[in-house]
């Protein structure tokens, strides 16, 4: 038994629908399918989930914007009318994105999410009627309905272990399972997405609860490369990675496949494929948990956009016991989240995402940390990058940091922070985000 997961691109129109009707039909293992909302379908358009949230974000300052409103309703329309399918579906997607505009306007966070879930709850409704017209038997399932229970956190959902039990009783229901992707209830019934990309969650929590043998997710690329394929053209493809090597890619810049998708089937030990709709006969990309023969010790390198360096100094640091606390107290205490905390001897930089620490909050926090810990300077510094080399293999090879190093230099690219993570597994890079394309470009043509 297999679940299925088909993303943005692989729902964008009615076309890209009668792909998946013939994925689904070629293999009747294939019990389960998880959906996205229809993403791009070219370089220039825009995905109906950024349409949702502009839409809401016009609905929130009383500005209901009809333009947008009719685009995400036209997405819709359109792939009803090619498909010939009943126009009562166009009138209930209407009727949930309609009562998600007026929840907005008496609860913000409810509203949005909502709202957001519209996308998934749309494609999942014109998919089920589809494949029953194709003569598949199927059934949209909701996800309160499947037992989809997450904490209540608007925008950032996590699964409750609740879940689990609820989804293996999928198993026993007759045909195919149309779920829409991204979004959860909690225990009290309220909806809940996941951060963006979340659909890749949902399909990896739905396998993990019906314990089936493989999690199939499908996309627009042929498998998952070593590399960023915008950043360097036709990378090499990579045949099998382990849950390890893939969540440390994911979270440092593989937009591929959510991080967060690969711990509930890490911890079933489902393996995950990765596969493209429009070339359903390739091989993929297989995620498992053991390490494959490889030539090498580097399986990927990503590379990532959007953070700064908060740098701090001190005389003596080193003997000041609970220094590291009580900075990244501060930045508890101010609700930001950080990234990595390398230190020294004297100072200690801690790597946070731009839009945790807006420039608006910068000089709070910086006379906090002055006043609170009495530091001799403090900076921060934005438009930072980050880049991160991974793979199982390199904990016990030599030269990986001097090769990577003599890369920057020949790219010209000067390194700000180095970081070996802890886990061996990776090693990371801060350098300027200009910088990037350049160093990742460099360290391919040394690893690959
Ligand atoms: N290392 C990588 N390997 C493959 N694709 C990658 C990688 N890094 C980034 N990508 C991008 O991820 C895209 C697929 O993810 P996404 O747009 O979320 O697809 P979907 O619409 O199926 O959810 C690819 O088109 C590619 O541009
Ligand atoms: N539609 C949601 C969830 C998702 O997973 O989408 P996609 O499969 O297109 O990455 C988003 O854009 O965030």
């Amino acid at each position: 038994m297999k679940v299925v997961k088909f993303g943005g691109s692989s729902v964008a129109d009615a076309n890209q629908l009668r792909k998946v009707t013939e994925i689904i039909k070629a293999d009747p293992e294939r019990k389960a399918i998880v959906v996205s909302a229809p993403g791009k379908r070219h370089s220039k358009d825009t995905k109906t989930t950024d349409l949702l949230i502009a839409l809401g974000e016009s609905v929130q300052i009383n500005v209901k914007n009809q333009v947008i409103y009719d685009q995400v309703i036209e997405r819709f329309a359109s792939i009803i009318r090619e498909l010939e399918l009943d126009h009562s579906i166009l009138s209930t997607i209407q009727e949930r994105i309609d009562a998600a505009c007026a929840l907005i306007k008496t609860d913000l966070k409810r509203g949005m999410d909502s709202l957001k879930s519209c996308g998934e709850d749309g494609t999942a409704l014109m998919l089920s009627a589809y494949l029953n017209k194709r003569e598949l038997e199927s059934s949209y399932v909701n996800p309160k309905d499947a037992g989809i229970f997450v904490s209540d956190q608007p925008g950032g959902a996590l699964v409750l272990d609740e879940s689990f039990d609820q989804l293996y009783k999928l198993r026993e229901r007759e045909g195919i399972l149309v779920i829409p992707g991204f979004f959860g209830y909690t225990l009290e019934g309220d909806l809940v997405t996941f951060s963006r990309g979340g659909s890749d969650i949902t399909g990896s929590i739905v396998a993990a609860g019906m314990k089936v043998d493989l999690y199939e997710n499908f996309t627009d690329v042929d498998s998952v490369y070593c590399v960023n394929p915008m950043i360097v053209d036709q990378p090499k493809e990579l045949k099998t990675l382990t849950y390890r090597e893939m969540r440390e890619l994911s979270y440092a810049g593989f937009s591929v496949f959510h991080d967060e998708a690969l711990i509930p089937a890490f911890k079933e030990k489902i393996p995950v494929c990765i596969k493209n709709t429009n070339n359903p006969s390739g091989d993929g990309t297989m995620i498992v948990a053991e390490l494959p023969e490889r030539e090498g010790h580097v399986a990927g390198i990503a590379s990532d956009s959007g953070f700064l360096n908060l740098y701090v100094s001190k005389y003596l640091m080193n003997r000041e016991v609970g220094f590291g606390r009580k900075l990244l107290q501060i930045l508890e205490e101010e609700g930001i989240s950080f990234e990595h905390a390398p230190s020294g001897i004297d100072d200690m930089s801690v790597i946070i995402r731009d839009h945790q620490l807006p420039q608006e909050k910068e000089e709070c926090v910086k006379e906090r940390i002055m006043k609170e810990l009495d530091v001799d300077t403090i900076s921060i510094e934005r438009d930072m990058g980050m880049i991160m080399i991974v793979g199982e293999g390199m904990n016990e090879a030599i030269g990986i940091a001097g090769k990577a190093t003599t890369a920057f230099r020949d790219a010209e690219v000067n390194i700000d922070m180095i970081n070996q993570g802890s886990s061996e597994v990776s090693m990371m890079f801060g350098i300027k985000a200009e910088d990037l394309n350049r160093a990742v470009q460099s360290l391919y043509r040394a690893f690959f």
